[in-house]
Order: structure tokens, then C-alpha cells, then sequence
């Protein structure tokens, strides 16, 4: 079902005549493929977004237990990082603080070994991407094995179709590429984002007014050209993230029911 869902995305339907270099490869290849592309455990992922205190961990905590996704706070990881005393703690640390983001390679490294290490392969991954520059080095991440890529590779090999090299690494990105199927965006004043922050009670370093003042602009200038670029692809839900945690939920809960319905 979460897999038919991801066989719709336009990354892989739109792409079939540019790859296919035109009548090289018969449509009989392309239909064993993409079926065969179909039927892999290909994950299913949702970006949450929205400014700091919008809402996106309690809606995550609500998400999981109505739809039984795998929940990956990007923050929670970091922090998790600072705990463990790792080689990058003090430098997550300063710049949690300063409100700032965390290098992309130290963020997608932590979310992909959590999403390798998942028996489940449906993600929320909350608070993630925060820029442009973390968007991108996310969707370089090959959600693959090396195993099933190189399976893939001699399946290529054994039909007697001719891809031009171009175009099979075209494929392989495809098959290979880390792309969200779907992006919550928490919509919320930023009055409102700033009580709720002050109010959390959670001993963060950054729930203070300083830090918060720096995350706001933060998130205008960089995470707001994020939801844009996924909101030009069709791929936003924009949800008014002011009521009840039980109001706002009902906007989310028919955006997932949708997919079910098509188990
Ligand atoms: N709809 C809501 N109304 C009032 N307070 C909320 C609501 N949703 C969450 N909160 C509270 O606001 C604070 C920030 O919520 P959180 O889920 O941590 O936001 P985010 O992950 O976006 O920073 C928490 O203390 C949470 O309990
Ligand atoms: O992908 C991420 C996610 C978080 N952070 C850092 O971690 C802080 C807290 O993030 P979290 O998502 O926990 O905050 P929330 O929005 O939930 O308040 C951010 O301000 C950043 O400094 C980051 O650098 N990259
Ligand atoms: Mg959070």
C-alpha cells in the first residue's frame, strides 16, 4: 500500500521517456522493471516541518500511534549525539544554542543509520530538512543496498535492451535517490510558536527568548525556501497548527487515512 503510494510519485512516472532513450528499449523492459521496481520495500517517508514550538513532535507522537510510523526527530538525534559524548557533541551543542544548523553530513548521517537500522520503513522525519543545503544532501543518500543495487545492475545487464550509460545512472538515481513522498508543513504564528517554546519545560538549551529570537529568523531565511521547493512539486500539506493538539490532528489524520485506503 505505502509502496503503490510511492510508485505514484511523480519522480518515477514522469520519467519514463526521458529515460528510456527513445525506442532503444522495448516497453515489454520497462514494464518488467518498473514492476520489479514496484514490488521492492522502497521506504515511504514524510518530512515534518514548521517553526520551532509550531507543533511537529507532539503531532509526530500522534502520528505514530493512529499510523504506526518510524518517528526520527532530527533534534532528538543531535541531542541524542551531545549525550553520547560523540566527536561532534560540543559542536552540536554551540550550535543548538546559537540557533544555528547542525552541518548536513553530522544530520544525515545520524538519520540515515536510524533509517537502515529500521525494520519499519514508513518515516516521519521531524524537523528535517532545515535548508536547502540539508535537502540536497539528503536526497544523495542512496535508500539502497549495495546488494540490491548491484542485483539491479545485472538485470540491466541480462536483457538485451541498450541503455546508454547516461541514462542508466539516470535510473539508478531514481531507484536509488532519498526523496520524501509527502511534506507536513505546521503552519502557526509566530506569537504563538514563541509561548508554546517558553512554556515547553523540557530543559532544552535553546527554549530561552535569545535563542528563540535567532530561530525564527533562522527559519524565514533557510527552512522557509525548503517547504517552498516542496510545495512548487505538489508534495505540502499545510496545516493550520493553531487549537488543540486533537483539533490540528484532525487535519493530519485524513492526509495518512488517504494512503491506507489504498492498502
Ligand atoms: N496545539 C497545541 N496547543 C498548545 N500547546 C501545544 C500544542 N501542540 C504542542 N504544544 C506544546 O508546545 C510545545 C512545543 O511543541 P513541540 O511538539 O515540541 O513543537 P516542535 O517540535 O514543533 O518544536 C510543547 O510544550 C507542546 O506540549
Ligand atoms: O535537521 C536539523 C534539526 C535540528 N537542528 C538543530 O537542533 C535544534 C533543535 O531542533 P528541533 O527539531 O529539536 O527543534 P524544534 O523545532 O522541535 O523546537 C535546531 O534549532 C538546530 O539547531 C539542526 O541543526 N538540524
Ligand atoms: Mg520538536
Amino acid at each position: 500500500m505505502w509502496r503503490r503510494v510511492a510508485s505514484l510519485s511523480p519522480l518515477v512516472s514522469s520519467s519514463k521517456p526521458s529515460i528510456l532513450n527513445q525506442g532503444l528499449c522495448t516497453f515489454k523492459f520497462w514494464e518488467t522493471f518498473t514492476t520489479d521496481i514496484a514490488t521492492q520495500e522502497k521506504p515511504f517517508i514524510t518530512f515534518v516541518l514548521g517553526g520551532p514550538g509550531s507543533g511537529k513532535g507532539t503531532q509526530c507522537e500522534k502520528i505514530v500511534e493512529t499510523f504506526g510510523f518510524k518517528h526520527l526527530s532530527a533534534g532528538d538525534l543531535l541531542r541524542r549525539e551531545i549525550a553520547s559524548k560523540s566527536e561532534y557533541g560540543s559542536m552540536i551543542l554551540n550550535t543548538i544554542r546559537e540557533g544555528k544548523i547542525v552541518p548536513s553530513q553530522v544530520t544525515v548521517k545520524l538519520i540515515q543509520r536510524e533509517m537502515e537500522s529500521s525494520d519499519n520503513k514508513k518515516f516521519l522525519i521531524d524537523g528535517f530538512p532545515r535548508s536547502e543545503e540539508n535537502r540536497i544532501a539528503f536526497e544523495k543518500i542512496n535508500t539502497k543496498t549495495l546488494s540490491d543495487l548491484s542485483a539491479l545492475c545485472s538485470k540491466v545487464k541480462e536483457t538485451e535492451c541498450y541503455i546508454k550509460e547516461k541514462s542508466r545512472r539516470d535510473l539508478m538515481k531514481i531507484l536509488t535517490g532519498a526523496e520524501p513522498n509527502l511534506v507536513l508543513f505546521f503552519d502557526c504564528p509566530e506569537k504563538e510558536m514563541v509561548k508554546r517554546v517558553l512554556s515547553r519545560n523540557q530543559g532544552r538549551v535553546d527554549d530561552n527568548i535569545d535563542t528563540m529570537k535567532k530561530r525564527l529568523k533562522v527559519f524565514e531565511a533557510l527552512n522557509r525556501p525548503v517547504i517552498n521547493y516542496y510545495s512548487e512539486r505538489g508534495k505540502v500539506f499545510k496545516i493550520s497548527a493553531v487549537g488543540t493538539v486533537d483539533e490540528i490532528f484532525e487535519q493530519v489524520r485524513p492526509i495518512f487515512a488517504s494512503c491506507e485506503a489504498i492498502k
